[in-house]
């Protein structure tokens, strides 16, 4: 029975493992290989834990490899895991995955769910009636995502004529016509060129925002994170290396803003709670804490003290923040 108490997603210390043969290196590398009973383990998931509540939108970040793919397949009930609980609406994926399937929606950026020679009209009734959505239903449900993606130009071209953006508009309207109550996003924004990738930006924001729907978003493109989620959960080596607001992260771990003034003459910038962290002629950058003084204050000092002709304040990055997560594997202090 689908539970509607607690999260909707819960996973409970996660793992899995994935057996490969051992090569063997050397001559005969191929056959000795084939004939090789040595097993290498790879743990792609290693005791995860985490939880998701109805109505969140979440960044489900990673380097290459870092069992992003793998923890969700166990989500979807592709792949049972090797040890840990996932519930996801109360259910165990991997043992009803085919009432499962009906809470959820995938969407793989880099592959579609679509029906390659068929007009997209067509897979839209075929995704219909493999999830038994009523005609009515299904017809309102159906023009609203055509006006909201806006993709009646295209409805009656085969999939495989679509472009890289409308085939994505086609996969993600096809995973929103039954309502899932949980939407997986694989890298929704590849390859796609500004403009797409705002496009669907908007759709994602609205699905969450007005129909309610809890997303897990996993991408390499940090503009849709910081767009588009307040939680971000980072894996790598498959433990969880951070897991919390995107606020807090930055305001923990970034709490700086840097003041880029141009001079009227070249010369260094020597002002109390401002530190000059870089100088290019007359333009230097001076790096202020943010929690400690606000902008105008920083601005009114250095304005107070030097011929200043231009000025900026510039943001840290969210990119500046994940590599360094990324590299030192966690950060220093663990979560804020
Ligand atoms: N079927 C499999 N057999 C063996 N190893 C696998 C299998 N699937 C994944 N792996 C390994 O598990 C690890 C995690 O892979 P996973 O695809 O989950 O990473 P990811 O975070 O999704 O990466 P990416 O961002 O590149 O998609 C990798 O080392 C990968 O090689």
């Amino acid at each position: 029975m689908a539970s509607d108490e607690g999260p909707l997603v819960d996973v409970v210390g996660l793992v899995k493992e994935f057996r490969r043969v051992r090569r063997v290196p050397g001559r005969l590398s191929a056959i000795r290989t084939f004939l090789n009973r040595e097993q290498d383990v790879i743990r792609a998931v290693d005791d995860i834990s985490f939880s998701i509540m109805e109505g969140e939108l979440i960044g489900f970040l990673g380097p290459n490899g870092a069992g992003k793919s793998t923890t969700i397949k166990m989500l979807t009930g592709i792949l049972t895991p090797t040890a840990g609980t996932v519930s996801v609406a109360g259910r165990d994926p991997s043992r009803e995955r085919r009432a499962n399937a009906a809470t959820i929606g995938v969407v793989f950026g880099q592959r579609s769910q679509l029906w390659w020679d068929l007009p997209l009209r067509e897979s839209f009734r075929a995704v219909r009636d493999l999830y038994g959505v009523p005609n009515g239903e299904g017809d309102r449900r159906q023009a609203e995502l055509v006006e909201l993606l806006e993709m009646d130009d295209f409805l009656d071209a085969p999939v495989r004529q679509l472009s890289l953006g409308q085939r994505m508009r086609g996969d993600l309207a096809a995973a929103m016509l039954y309502r899932p109550r949980l939407l997986f996003l694989d890298e929704p924004t590849v390859g796609l060129d500004v403009v797409a990738k705002q496009r669907i930006r908007e759709f994602v924001g609205h699905t969450n925002t007005e129909s309610g729907t809890t997303i897990l978003i996993t991408t390499h493109d940090l503009e849709d994170v910081e767009r588009l989620c307040r939680r971000i959960v980072v894996i790598d080596h498959g433990r969880v290396l951070y897991d919390g607001g995107l606020a807090e992260l930055m305001a923990h771990y970034a709490p700086y803003r840097d003041l880029v003034v141009t001079l009227a003459e070249p010369h260094d910038v020597d002002v109390p709670s401002l530190e000059q962290v870089d100088r290019n002629d007359r333009r230097v950058t001076l790096r202020f804490r943010s929690d400690k003084i606000k902008a105008p204050e920083a601005i009114a000092a250095v304005t107070a003290t030097h011929a200043v002709v231009d000025l900026s304040v510039v943001e840290p990055r969210l990119e500046d923040v994940i590599a360094r997560i990324y590299t030192e594997r966690g950060l220093p202090d663990g979560p804020p």
